[in-house]
């Protein structure tokens, strides 16, 4: 009987790694490879992350598309544990067909997260990068005036699309540090966040109409790319700022980048494009009322590491044939594959 092997194709802490070591064999993918914009090394990390899958019982690491032509051979594979709570990189439908169980991570990076929608919105409002690059420049020769003011956050209105684990944490922040009247759009009403927080349910338009600070939470699926597009931003109050801490592309750029353009809304604040890494010379990494952040939702030292950790339980529970954690498609669990140990 063959040992249970897992593709690591994402680079791991090293407790994390031993972990799964104590496991299974490991068989790394180059991840740098992968996200290459060479395309002859990216295809060729593809090519590599292909043929270890066809050979794997597992697999762990994130920001790869995971599509049925990677999957064609990896009959074997039983459990793909992604090391994000956005499952966008996968068909799910496609791997419940092929009774693969996808893993996630939700809850241990949903504070991370919400500090981070709050700190896209103080540096947008208040200009923060703007500011900072003045001195940077040792441009501040005078007392600044009405030209370089921001606006005010507290007693604003915040509007959020996606009120789920990240969007209830962003409205207790809203409502409970500064003040502010939280509305929220989204499939069901959420009571407990209603009497917590004095949260507001409303149709989209109302929402996009009404809010000063519109924050885009909801994940990416087919109903929800390019939501915000020319027709929404023309909704937005001129003095409104966006903020966007889902994906990508839940918002049409090009319309975005018109619309900033044209001061039809005051800015943005994006931490997620439609493609990552921006381009340098990407209108949106380069307009003065834009605050780009390099995805780092998550991103500090404590929390990616919870991930990992977290995703390394969730892969371990499910090649265990335990009931696993987190499961994105558990409607696989009545037809999983099943994995068979070596020991
Ligand atoms: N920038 C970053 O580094 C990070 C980004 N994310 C993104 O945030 C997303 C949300 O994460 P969680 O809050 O943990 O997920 P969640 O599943 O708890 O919340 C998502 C919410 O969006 C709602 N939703 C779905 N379709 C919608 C629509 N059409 N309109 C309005 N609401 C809709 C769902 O009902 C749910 O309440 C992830 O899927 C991921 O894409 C998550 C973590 C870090
Ligand atoms: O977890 C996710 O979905 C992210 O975008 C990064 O943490």
């Amino acid at each position: 009987m063959k040992p249970l092997r897992i593709v690591v194709y994402k680079a791991l802490p090293a407790d994390v790694e031993a972990r799964l070591a104590e496991h299974a064999e490991l068989v790394p993918v180059a991840a740098d490879a992968l996200h290459s914009s060479d395309a002859r090394t990216a295809d060729a990390a593809r090519a590599a992350l292909a043929d270890a899958l066809a050979d794997a019982d597992g697999a762990i690491g994130s920001s790869v598309t995971i599509d049925a032509a990677l999957l064609a051979r990896a009959t074997r594979l039983a459990v793909l544990s992604t090391v994000s709570v956005g499952v966008d990189k996968f068909d799910l439908d496609d791997l419940t067909r092929r009774g693969i169980v996808l893993t996630h991570t939700p809850d241990v990076l949903t504070e991370t997260t919400a500090d981070a929608v709050f700190a896209l919105m103080l540096a947008s409002a208040r200009r923060v990068v703007e500011m900072a690059e003045l001195i940077r420049q040792g441009r501040w020769q005078a007392s600044i005036g009405p030209a370089q003011y921001g606006v005010d956050v507290h007693h604003k209105t915040i509007g959020i699309v996606g009120f789920g684990r990240i969007g209830q944490a962003v409205a207790r922040r809203a409502a409970l540090g500064f003040g502010m009247q939280v509305l929220y759009t989204g499939p069901r009403p959420v009571p407990q966040a209603e009497s917590a927080y004095g949260a507001v349910r409303v149709e989209l338009d109302a929402l996009l109409a009404r809010a000063d600070f519109v924050c885009l939470q909801a994940p990416l699926t087919p109903a929800t790319r390019h939501m915000i597009g020319a027709a929404e931003l023309a909704r937005m109050k001129p003095e409104a700022i966006l903020i966007n801490a889902g994906r990508g592309a839940l918002v049409d750029e090009t319309a975005l980048v018109a619309a900033l353009r044209e001061g039809r809304i005051r800015g943005a604040g994006l931490d997620v494009f439609e493609t990552e890494p921006l381009p340098g010379d990407a209108p949106l990494a380069r307009l003065p009322n834009v605050v780009a952040l390099p995805h780092i939702g998550s991103a500090t030292l404590d929390t990616r590491h919870a991930m990992a950790r977290n995703a390394a339980d969730n892969l371990l529970a499910a090649l265990d044939g335990a009931r696993p954690q987190n499961v994105a498609n558990p409607a696989v669990l009545a037809r999983r594959r099943p994995v068979t140990r070596a020991r």
